[in-house]
């Protein structure tokens, strides 16, 4: 059989990226997680490796939350987030991603008896290596669990104050129905106090009002995911006019039922209303695919054009923490490989 590549999917794994909505934990593939399970002597509720992908049937974020955080039960020492961490940066480097800013859960080891420094200083490590070895630069951002209490939130905020200039920013993240960022206005408040920079998971399975909360009540930089905005007019027109990012899952929203169809996605939409929006993958072990993956499917079931594809990437740099002259940079190389591709 012959498989012809589109055009298209050259420019696509070619250009350089950045990933800006990426959870470690989520990317612990099922061999890994075997070969921890054994490394640790942790019990797996799976046969086998296939058992595992067999499981990965998700019918809502709760339903993908409850694997996830069972999964991460295999991660114990500082070399296994080292490890996790390193894995997943060799797979960034294959997708050409030369920018990284990545989520990390503390509570859910801090849950298990695992000391905060721990899975800080595997991460941190390995962020380093990558920027050394792979020329992949990176940000960290801590996220809080919103399904736990503010006063959890603060206690993590505590632990985490030895460790400040290692953490770039904060986050919010896990079940979102019924926890309203507006929960976490107080410990978001305080995080600002301190220098970190905030976004939040708003507008994914929740309503619009919830990325209301994030950008008024958190002070949100970014929005993750965010993709009920379109069910607001007044919203999106604000998100546009304020450049507001929001970090798209496009296979996360599919794996999660969030769309019914990658061909119903509304990224294209949110292109259209001059929003910032980008493509990120999330928790790729889980959902099926990497940066490119995403942006290759979403190319097919969308029929994304060119220009369209060039800015979800310029838009990736944008929305990044880099630096003004390293977003030029990288802006500039975007738009060199775009010309030589043409000739
Ligand atoms: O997509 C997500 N949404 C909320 N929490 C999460 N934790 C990991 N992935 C996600
Ligand atoms: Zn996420």
């Amino acid at each position: 059989m012959i498989v012809t590549q589109h055009p298209l999917d050259l420019l696509i794994t070619r250009l350089p990226k950045a990933e800006l909505h990426l959870h470690i934990e989520g990317s612990l593939e099922p061999e890994m997680m075997f070969d921890l399970a054994k490394r640790n002597g942790v019990a797996l509720p799976y046969a086998d490796v296939d058992a595992v992908r067999a499981a990965y049937q998700f019918d809502s974020l709760q339903s993908f939350l409850d694997l996830y955080y069972a999964g991460a039960s295999v991660l114990i020492t500082e070399q296994d987030f080292y490890d996790l961490t390193w894995a997943y940066l060799l797979r960034a480097k294959a997708d050409n991603i030369v920018h990284t800013e990545i989520f990390y859960d503390p509570q859910t080891h801090t849950a298990r008896g695992i000391e905060f420094a721990v899975p800080l200083a595997g991460i941190h490590r390995a962020l380093a290596d990558g920027h050394q070895q792979l020329g992949i630069s990176s940000k960290l951002i801590m996220c809080f669990l919103r399904h736990l209490s503010e006063v959890d939130g603060f206690a993590t905020l505590e632990q985490a104050m030895p460790y400040l200039a290692q953490i770039d920013g904060v986050g919010l993240d896990s079940s979102e129905f019924g926890h309203p960022p507006s929960k976490f206005e107080r410990l978001f408040a305080r995080c600002a106090e301190l220098g970190l920079l905030a976004v939040a998971h708003a507008g994914e399975e929740g309503p619009a009002s919830y990325i209301w909360e994030a950008l008024d009540l958190l002070k949100s930089k970014r929005i993750d995911h965010g993709v009920r905005c379109t069910e607001d007019a007044e919203l999106v027109k604000r998100l546009a006019a304020e450049r507001m990012p929001l970090t798209v899952c496009p296979l996360s929203n599919l794996k999660l039922c969030v769309v019914k169809d990658l061909a119903d996605h509304n990224l294209r939409e949110l292109l259209a209303a001059g929003l910032c929006a980008m493509v990120n993958s999330d928790d790729p072990a889980y959902f099926g695919g990497y940066l490119n993956t995403n942006l290759l499917a979403c190319r097919a079931a969308l029929d994304l054009t060119q220009a369209e594809i060039v800015q979800l990437i310029l838009n990736s740099f944008e929305a990044s923490w880099l630096s003004s002259a390293q977003k030029m940079y990288w802006q500039a190389e975007v738009g060199q490989i775009v010309s030589e591709l043409r000739s």
